[in-house]
């Protein structure tokens, strides 16, 4: 995938992320320190490294929710990491994260078919009358029984949590969703349920992923190709055979 011939959905040229601190901002961290990589419509990139190496920077920045501070970020042929305002409000409808804790980007005050519904809502996704149909399906495709739409997150479990953070991204049809270390906060079953559910989802609807974390059996199992992270840069890249 990193070497070329089918056209990349995402391709990465030497990304840099510094972070300036200190009096006068003349500390500087290399987080993401020169970074190449592509994505394939529909496959897997996996990001492993040690905890400071830079993975959820370079996820952050390649989703501009961080400004990238050198280099370039091409989606679908075109360069986002010059985009400014509404046409980044628009590139936000088609890439997405799905974050290690649910509830961080959950709003405990809304009932979880809001929570599913606001996207909606916000980009004009769906006519009103269409919406709670729309709703329901979206349930469903993450194996969630109806009856939870109702409820608030904390009446729900961790693994509902992530499916229904799953089911308000999914509401947007993202082409790419960064996963920044999905599972790591549950239990090995509920993990490799979710696991599971990334993984079918994305041979349904050709999601391509930036699946990111410590651990090279999930990595391993869940990517097509792995990168390898190191301070800041990719040291290596290996091809996953199945
Ligand atoms: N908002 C920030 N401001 C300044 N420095 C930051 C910020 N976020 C991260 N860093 C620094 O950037 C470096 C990379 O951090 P990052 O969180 O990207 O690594 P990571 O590999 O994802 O780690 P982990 O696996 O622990 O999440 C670290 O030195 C961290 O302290």
């Amino acid at each position: 995938m990193c070497g070329g011939g089918h056209t990349a959905l995402l391709e990465v040229k030497d990304l840099k992320k510094h972070y300036y601190s200190g009096l006068f901002q003349i500390k500087v961290n290399k987080a993401v320190d020169g970074v190449n990589f592509r994505i394939e419509k529909g496959k897997t990139l996996g990001l492993v490294g040690k905890s400071g190496c830079g993975k959820s920077t370079l996820g952050r920045t390649v989703l501009r929710l961080l400004e990238p501070t050198e280099g370039s970020i091409i989606f679908d042929g075109k360069d986002i990491s010059i985009l400014k305002g509404h046409s980044l409000k628009y590139l936000g409808t088609r890439m997405q994260i799905i974050f290690q804790n649910p509830e961080s980007c959950l709003n405990p005050k809304m009932k979880v078919y809001d929570i599913i519904a606001e996207p909606l809502r916000l980009h004009r996704l769906c006519a009103k009358d269409k919406e709670l149909e729309r709703i329901k399906e979206l349930i469903e495709i993450v194996s969630l029984n109806e009856e939870l739409l109702f409820r608030y997150p904390k009446e729900l479990s961790g693994g509902q949590l992530q499916r229904v953070a799953i089911a308000r991204i999914l509401s947007m049809k993202p082409e790419l969703i960064v996963a920044d270390e999905p599972t790591s906060m549950l239990d090995p079953l509920v993990q490799a349920q979710i696991l599971s559910l990334l993984k079918g989802l994305q041979i349904k609807f050709k999601i391509s992923f930036l699946f990111i974390s410590h651990d090279i059996k999930v990595v391993e199992w869940m990517s097509d190709e792995i990168a390898f992270m190191e301070k800041g840069k990719i040291v290596n890249f290996k091809i996953v055979s199945r």
